[in-house]
């Protein structure tokens, strides 16, 4: 369930070094909204603006034309700066460098700390958090000991105690291995799902973007297409001319379907494409899947040996 517009940003545009020779104009004419409790996707190549976009958010950059409002609040007010940094929390790619305490307890408590909270209020807080990423059994490690994707989820918990009403996660599992990427896209479903968290995810992978309410594509610092992700993600060709790789359950059911099968558009995921199948085996009488020849490949996989 999503509600009130929460983010507004509005013909946005934003240049590095104006007025330079180096000048670069990363942001042209943004607009879009985001509404309390969505789970928002944002998409796009390397450089089309998804970072600066992110950072134009909670206010860490300030759009050089029109305007962002977070709960009402312009970020170009001075007066607003710290309650919007308080409403949107930004989680970045590389957790190593997020984290500032000997141990994981006074990492997450560092935010709370500054803003001046009693002690019992900073103790809630980082158990609360803590405990929202699996993480409260660890919280006497240095963060040095973690893995990557548990370091990250300190990193969200640190988040978490500013008790936030949005999550920027920008490129966030970029730099983790997959179980560590699957480890924090949970912690932060959980938190849109059981909260009613509002999440801005920027990725570039697709198939964490199919988890989202909405993908927004962006290409070359405009946004060219808003959508759920089936319906964004079923446009194949078009991905790749935004120089966005079409995911692999994507291509395969491209494949499939060139060769007769009758498989649903916007594939992206593998339980995507389970389904699609089951679903077309139902229909043929459950009877299609069992006959397709089998490769040796399949069999092996089957077996569960390889
Ligand atoms: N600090 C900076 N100074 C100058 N130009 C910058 C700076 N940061 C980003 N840019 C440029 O602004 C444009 C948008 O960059 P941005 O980092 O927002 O894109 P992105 O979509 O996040 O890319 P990536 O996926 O590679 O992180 C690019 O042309 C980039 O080179």
């Amino acid at each position: 369930m999503t509600g009130d517009v929460f983010i507004q940003v509005r013909q946005a545009s934003f240049v590095y070094h104006p007025g330079q020779p180096d000048a670069v104009e990363a942001l042209r004419g943004i607009d879009l909204e985001v509404r309390r409790g969505e789970f928002l996707a944002v998409v796009g190549a390397n450089g089309s603006g998804k970072s600066t976009l992110a950072r134009l958010l909670n206010g860490l950059l300030l759009p050089t034309r029109g305007e962002v409002r977070v709960a009402g609040l312009s970020t170009s007010d001075p007066a607003a700066r710290w309650e919007i940094r308080r409403l949107v929390g930004m989680v970045f790619q590389n957790p190593d460098n997020q984290l500032v305490a000997p141990t994981v307890e006074e990492d997450v408590a560092f935010g709370p700390e500054n803003l001046g909270l009693p002690r019992e209020e900073i103790a809630r807080r980082v158990r609360a958090a803590l405990e929202a990423v699996d993480l409260w059994d660890r919280r006497a490690d240095p963060p040095h000991r973690l893995s990557g994707g548990q370091k990250q989820r300190v990193a969200l918990a640190g988040m978490l105690a500013m008790e936030p009403a949005c999550l920027v996660l920008d490129e966030a599992t970029a730099m983790l291995d997959p179980a560590g990427r699957a480890d924090v896209l949970a912690a932060v479903t959980r938190l849109h799902r059981e909260r009613g968290m509002t999440v801005i995810l920027i990725t570039h992978f697709l198939e964490e973007a199919a988890r989202a309410g909405r993908v927004v594509v962006m290409d070359r610092g405009r946004v060219v297409a808003v959508g759920p992700p089936q319906e964004v993600f079923a446009r194949a060709g078009w991905l790749e001319a935004v120089g966005l790789v079409p995911p692999p359950m994507g291509r395969l059911a491209a494949r499939l379907r060139r060769r007769g099968w009758n498989l649903p558009e916007g594939i992206v995921t593998v339980e995507q494409m389970v389904a699609a199948l089951l679903g077309q085996d139902a229909a043929a009488g459950g009877g299609a899947l069992a006959e397709a020849p089998q490769s040796p490949a399949v069999d092996a996989a089957g077996a569960g040996g390889g």
